[in-house]
């Protein structure tokens, strides 16, 4: 789906609702992703499995339908965050209320979220690289009404002295417009399947990410063993390669092994299969050589 300029809001915003569902539903089925929730089972996750991430990423479909229409045309300002932190946090509890308490998609709908809302505030066809910055100007805004919680994500930013969900989008989403969107287009173009394709893009985004997630459940040597398998997975020719995909298989037991899932960087995932499916960017420059 492209958002055109001459579709009537209310189609555009239920065409970016959708895509979005969408984009949370194709990231949870695609397989074989190390230490996540995906077709072949829970991954490193006793209390997820992929039934509930589809009705989690269904029950988000009117947050992110309302966040479009709140966010339609209007510039970033104080109240358009605070407005879209409601909406989030209001999100949340949608999602809690559909999975019994577990939380499924809390990165999702914050990068999610803000990228709906920054398509939104485009109002129509726009470049991945507009909205991406348009989604970082909201997330750096204050938001008063959010709750001071000290959740594991922020523990684990101030204990390892690393970047997290916040800074990842305050910074314009460098792991998606710098790698994982790269990373996709270019294994498409070098003949890998479009599976092959996304989960290259997820090791392309695992190769550095400062995931709190992993740094939680695994610390420093979840998130070291995390890099350097992905890093080892695109070395060898990504997962449309034979050795590429033994190299994923070791990956994805060691992540179980060590109790650690890389759910940042499946959140990262979608948003990358977000922009990809909504925005109108012009073919990158190494397609054209
Ligand atoms: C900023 C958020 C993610 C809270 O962050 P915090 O680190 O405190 O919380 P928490 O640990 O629960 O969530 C972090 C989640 O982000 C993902 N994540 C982890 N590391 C990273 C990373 N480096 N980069 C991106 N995402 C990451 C993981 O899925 C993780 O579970 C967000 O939930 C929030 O503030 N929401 C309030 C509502 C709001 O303002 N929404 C606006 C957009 S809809
Ligand atoms: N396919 C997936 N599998 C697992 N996690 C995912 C997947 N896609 C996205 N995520 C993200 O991972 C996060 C879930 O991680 P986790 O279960 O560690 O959270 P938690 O509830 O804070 O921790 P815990 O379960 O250890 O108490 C969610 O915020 C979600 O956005």
């Amino acid at each position: 789906m492209k958002l055109h300029p001459q579709k009537g809001v209310e189609e555009s915003v239920s065409e970016l609702a959708r895509a979005a569902t969408q984009s949370l539903l194709e990231e949870a089925r695609l397989s074989p992703k190390p230490g996540l929730v995906d077709s072949r089972g829970n991954g490193a996750h006793h209390d997820l499995s992929l039934a509930l991430m589809e009705r989690s990423a269904h029950s988000l479909t009117p947050t992110f339908h309302a966040l479009a229409l709140q966010s339609w045309e209007r510039p970033a300002d104080i109240a358009l965050r605070q407005l879209v932190g409601r909406l989030g946090r209001e999100g949340e509890q949608q999602m809690m209320a559909a999975t019994g308490g577990v939380n499924t998609h809390r990165g999702a709908i914050w990068a999610l979220g803000l990228l709906v809302s920054a398509a939104a505030m485009h109002g129509m066809a726009s470049s991945s690289k507009a909205i991406a910055a348009t989604a970082a100007q909201l997330a750096a805004l204050p938001d008063d009404a959010a709750p001071k919680i000290f959740s594991k994500g922020l523990r684990a930013t101030r204990r390892y002295h690393v970047p997290g969900a916040r800074e990842e989008a305050q910074q314009g989403f460098p792991h998606v417009m710098h790698l994982a969107l790269p990373q996709l287009r270019r294994s498409r173009q070098f003949g890998a399947s479009e599976s092959e394709a996304r989960i290259d893009a997820l090791m392309a985004i695992m190769t550095s990410l400062s995931d709190t997630c992993v740094l939680s459940r695994a610390g420093l040597t979840g998130l070291k063993t995390m890099q350097n398998g992905a890093r080892s997975v695109l070395v060898a020719g990504g997962s449309a390669t034979a050795e590429g995909r033994s190299v994923l298989a070791l990956l994805d037991q060691q992540m179980l092994a060590l109790n650690a899932s890389p759910g940042g960087a499946a959140d990262l995932l979608a948003a990358t299969l977000l922009l990809d499916g909504i925005a109108n960017d012009a073919a990158p420059l190494h397609t054209l050589i």
